[in-house]
């Protein structure tokens, strides 16, 4: 289930100019006993998409987002790390976002943030799940904030099947049991792909969410504010980005591509907020559809979403 690493995938231009590196020169297979970085992590999974009577094609996300992270320029001072892939096998979900968790609660053990590269959003209860067990040991109410950049709230009942869209419903039911709270916010949020029922469980479950049409650029500052009391209640963050919660002309490569959507000029002073909070524990990119990409526009949408995410470190 877990991959070899491989980095054939970070190839790229090579400028003979000096202070001019780029990912794929700077990027290392993540060795035991490295130093705290930003590991990339790929949940090669398209079986909740499969599930959710979606498009797949999600499984093959997390290579493309590394090729097109590859020739991005090299900005950072700290470390960045490559710890390879889980992959689902055929429809054996539960045993892969299992697997995953195994693989990221270590990695948050030892000071890693890691960025796991989907894959459908069925990632973020795997996600979820390798913070939990991170966090379980050390606190006994841990105050998580979820933030999840999504045309939909993902908050179906899971009791029918789990899926790319049931995650955050999962993650309600698991904080239930654990006695912690369930602290979600979705922000772009498209009422067209949502039911009734799945506003009346965002509303029963404090659900903060914005709609796309809201996330403009006069209504962005009103946002931002209404962010940041979400994260001044939050101890962690998890950020969740879904290429989805993008117009479809921006992001084509996806399984349910958005009519209206919000433009990634509107969502990256948002992702900054997240990152610049000094709160963000783990992050995660959803639902990278290479098969209906056009021109790699999809992928360099999400390489650039991790460019922003790992600026500072
Ligand atoms: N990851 C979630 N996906 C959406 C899919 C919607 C659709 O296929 O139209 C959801 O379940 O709501
Ligand atoms: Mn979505
Ligand atoms: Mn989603």
């Amino acid at each position: 289930m877990a991959n070899e690493i491989d980095m054939r995938l970070w190839q790229g231009r090579r400028d003979p100019e000096p202070d001019s590196d780029r990912w794929h020169q700077r990027i290392a297979p993540l060795s035991e006993n490295a130093p705290a970085g930003c590991t990339l992590l790929g949940f090669a999974s398209d079986a909740g998409v499969a599930r959710n009577q979606g498009r797949i094609g999600a499984a093959a996300g997390p290579s493309a987002i590394r090729r097109a992270l590859a020739p991005l320029a090299w900005h950072r001072e700290a470390p960045a790390f490559d710890a390879g892939d889980v992959t689902c096998e055929d429809d054996a979900l539960e045993a892969a976002q299992e697997a995953l968790a195994e693989r990221l609660a270590p990695l948050l053990d030892a000071g890693h943030l890691p960025i796991v590269l989907g894959g459908g959003h069925e990632i973020a209860y795997a996600s979820w799940c390798g913070l939990a067990r991170h966090l379980a040991p050390r606190e006994t109410r841990p105050r998580v904030g979820i933030i999840n950049l999504d045309a939909h709230f993902d908050l179906r009942d899971p009791g029918h099947v789990r899926s790319s869209g049931t995650p955050f419903a999962q993650v309600a039911e698991d904080c239930h049991a654990r006695g912690w709270p369930f602290r979600y916010a979705c922000l772009g949020i498209s009422r067209a792909a949502n039911t009734r029922a799945l506003f009346r469980r965002a509303d029963e479950l404090g659900v903060l969410f914005r709609e796309d049409r809201d996330i403009t650029h006069t209504g962005l500052d009103g946002i931002q504010r209404d962010l940041e009391r979400f994260i001044a209640r939050c101890d962690q963050l998890y950020l969740t980005i879904d290429l989805d919660v993008l117009p479809a002309s921006e992001a084509p490569g996806v399984s349910a591509p958005a009519a209206r959507g919000v433009p990634l000029a509107l969502l990256e002073p948002l992702v900054e907020a997240v990152r610049d909070s000094g709160k963000l524990s783990l992050a995660d990119i959803a639902e990278l559809n290479p098969d209906h990409d056009i021109d790699g526009r999809t992928a360099r949408v999400a390489a650039r979403l991790v460019h922003l995410l790992t600026l500072n470190g």
